[in-house]
């Protein structure tokens, strides 16, 4: 499939956009009208795989992309990776919480209840958070960005839509019993931060779903003796976070759905089966070679 992944000719001004993001936040009357980008917005077709003329130009931005998907389905994982291959840094909110939780800051109290027990952190929270960490990356230059985890509710998506073109929603999907075979095995590295998982996937295929099998993602020996797990990646959390996605993110996938912004993405199996499939379908396949051509 040919994607092609549209840039605004606008720049970016994030910090500008920051500021509105969480001003429009605040201001919960106008934030329920927010008026999505509309298609006819000044925009110039860019294929992500023939040269990237649009992130060459001082004057445009780099790619505004978003991550939409279950938890546990590999967000952070398919993200981290196009970021690097990118050149843009991946945002994923639940870090933006997580550090927040880890800091003696105010916050953290209330933030911990929540997340702990599977729900969602405020709309307001989240993107003060946000906008904290955008106008920090616009102050260290940063262009674009992929967001992993927001938004995870249409207000916040109708916020962003607001302030932000955004050029492309990747929708990442596995089947249930997965996902949670997959929250049940994830690890964390206490001292680098890396995500491992210890779970060997292998469901059968059946009543026409067709089977999946996936490897751990081993730590390397280092990180073997600092593994922790997230304390909301148990069971009865994971299935409460599960309950919430359906009940709240998923009408997201709609709202992009209906401006033609979402890719959807049935993950066919771990890392080396997927990320080629998905390199693909985003139509930078070849990008990934001539980077490591030029590299
Ligand atoms: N956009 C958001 N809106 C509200 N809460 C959020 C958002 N992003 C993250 N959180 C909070 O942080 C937790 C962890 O997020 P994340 O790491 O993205 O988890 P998941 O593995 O469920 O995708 C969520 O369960 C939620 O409490």
């Amino acid at each position: 499939m040919a994607a092609l992944i549209r840039l605004s000719s606008r720049p970016s001004a994030l910090s500008a956009a920051a500021s509105r993001v969480a001003a429009r936040c605040f201001a919960s009357a106008s934030a329920s009208q927010a008026t999505p980008t509309s298609s006819s917005a000044p925009l110039f077709a860019f294929s992500a795989s023939s040269g990237s003329a649009g992130r060459k130009d001082a004057e445009h931005r780099n790619v505004q992309w978003v991550f939409l998907g279950c938890p546990g389905v590999g967000k952070g994982t398919y993200a981290s990776r196009l970021s690097v291959l990118l050149g843009v840094p991946h945002i994923a909110t639940g870090d933006l919480v997580r550090e927040e939780l880890s800091s003696s800051g105010p916050l953290s109290l209330q933030l911990k209840e929540i997340v702990n027990q599977g729900k969602l952190v405020s709309d307001e929270i989240i993107i003060s958070l946000l906008s904290k960490r955008l106008e920090a990356g616009e102050a260290k230059g940063e262009s674009g960005f992929i967001l992993d985890g927001f938004p995870r509710t249409t207000k916040q998506a109708e916020i962003l839509e607001g302030v932000m073109d955004i050029d492309l929603v990747v929708n990442l999907k596995l089947r249930e019993d997965v996902l949670l075979e997959k929250c049940l095995g994830r690890r964390i590295c206490s001292q680098c931060g890396k995500n491992f998982n210890v779970a060997s996937i292998n469901v059968k295929g059946e009543n026409g779903k067709p089977g999946i099998s996936m490897d751990p993602l081993p730590p390397p020996p280092h990180c073997m003796t600092k593994l922790i797990t997230r304390a909301d990646d148990t069971e009865e959390v994971v299935k409460e976070r599960l309950r919430i996605y359906y009940e709240k993110s998923q009408p997201v996938e709609d709202f992009y759905r209906s401006q033609g912004k979402l890719l959807e993405f049935d993950l066919p199996g771990g890392i080396p089966e997927s990320w080629p499939k998905l390199l693909e379908a985003l139509n930078l396949d070849d990008y990934e070679e001539k980077q490591s051509a030029a590299a």
